[in-house]
């Protein structure tokens, strides 16, 4: 199957320091994959590449879009261009708008896809008002299917921390994404709502087709979430595989996964 996230030889650099060396990585329809490796590897470089934070020093950034089947470079595109064509993320922290509802926080999301402008915005025509209520029918789906439906109008800053992780998904989710980029989903939160998060992203592949790129360090989540895992140290790519193989790899274990193997 061709991928639909083809990232081939991405490199950074910052000064003198290489962040991000030649770095293959491909993403197919449906997928779970998980980007691994110690403090300073340079995952979330690779993130903000991919998602228009940086722009990369050298490789390719191509995307193969669904309903058309073409492939688009998409290197060095504004971060909400690259929402746009359809690749949404979270953050390593968490990122909302604390002292907004939970389907304010979600409707933001929906932003991106809304056509009234902002004289839209200020005339309310019929139109606008109509895109507004679909706006919000959209956004408590959303809620429902990521099951914070009853949080719906509690201010974000109030919900326990495994939910603000999960709305952060749901707000992802409101732009319509093909592929979903999560950063450390899981920091910071307790063995329940590990769990659900585990579940969670099954849901999502399995009930909408997106596909899933994480970066993680909980091992027992890598390991049973996982199609294929890509793990890199020290700007570097060092393996590549199903977690079978990774947990095995002999390069991984030394770099990273040290005595964890029983994960
Ligand atoms: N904007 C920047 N300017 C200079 N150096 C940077 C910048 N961003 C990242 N780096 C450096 O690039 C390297 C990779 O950092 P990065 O945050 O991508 O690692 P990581 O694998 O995500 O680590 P962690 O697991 O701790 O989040 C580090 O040496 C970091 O200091």
């Amino acid at each position: 199957m061709e991928p639909i996230l083809d990232v081939k030889q991405l490199t950074m650099d910052f000064g003198g320091l290489r962040a991000l060396d030649k770095i293959d990585l491909d993403v197919r329809q449906g997928e779970i994959v998980a980007l691994i490796g110690p403090n300073g590897a340079g995952k979330t470089t690779f993130f903000n590449c991919i998602t228009g934070i940086y722009k990369p020093s050298a490789g390719d950034i191509l995307i193969t879009a669904a309903k058309d089947g073409k492939t688009e470079r998409i290197n060095g595109l504004k971060p909400n261009l690259v929402t746009e064509r359809g690749l949404a993320r979270t953050f390593q922290n968490i990122r909302l708008f604390q002292n907004m509802t939970v389907l304010e926080n979600v409707m933001i999301g929906c932003h991106c896809r809304m056509k009234s402008g902002i004289l839209g915005a200020v005339l309310r025509g019929i139109s606008t008002r109509r895109e507004e209520e679909a706006v919000v029918q959209k956004s408590y789906a959303i809620l429902k299917k990521i099951g914070l439906e009853k949080y719906v109008n509690e201010f974000a800053k109030n919900l326990p921390y495994g939910a603000q992780r999960r709305l952060e998904i749901a707000r992802a989710m409101a732009t319509d994404p093909f592929m979903l980029l999560l950063d450390e989903p899981a920091a910071g939160m307790n063995p329940q709502e590990t769990h659900q998060l585990d579940e969670l992203i099954l849901k999502i592949r399995e009930t909408e087709g997106i596909s899933i790129l994480l970066i993680e360090h909980d091992m027992k989540l890598v390991m049973s979430l996982s199609d294929r895992i890509f793990v890199m140290d020290y700007g570097k790519k060092i393996a590549q595989g199903t977690p079978v193989e990774i947990r095995k790899n002999p390069a991984v274990i030394k770099a990273y996964l040290g005595e964890e193997i029983d994960a």
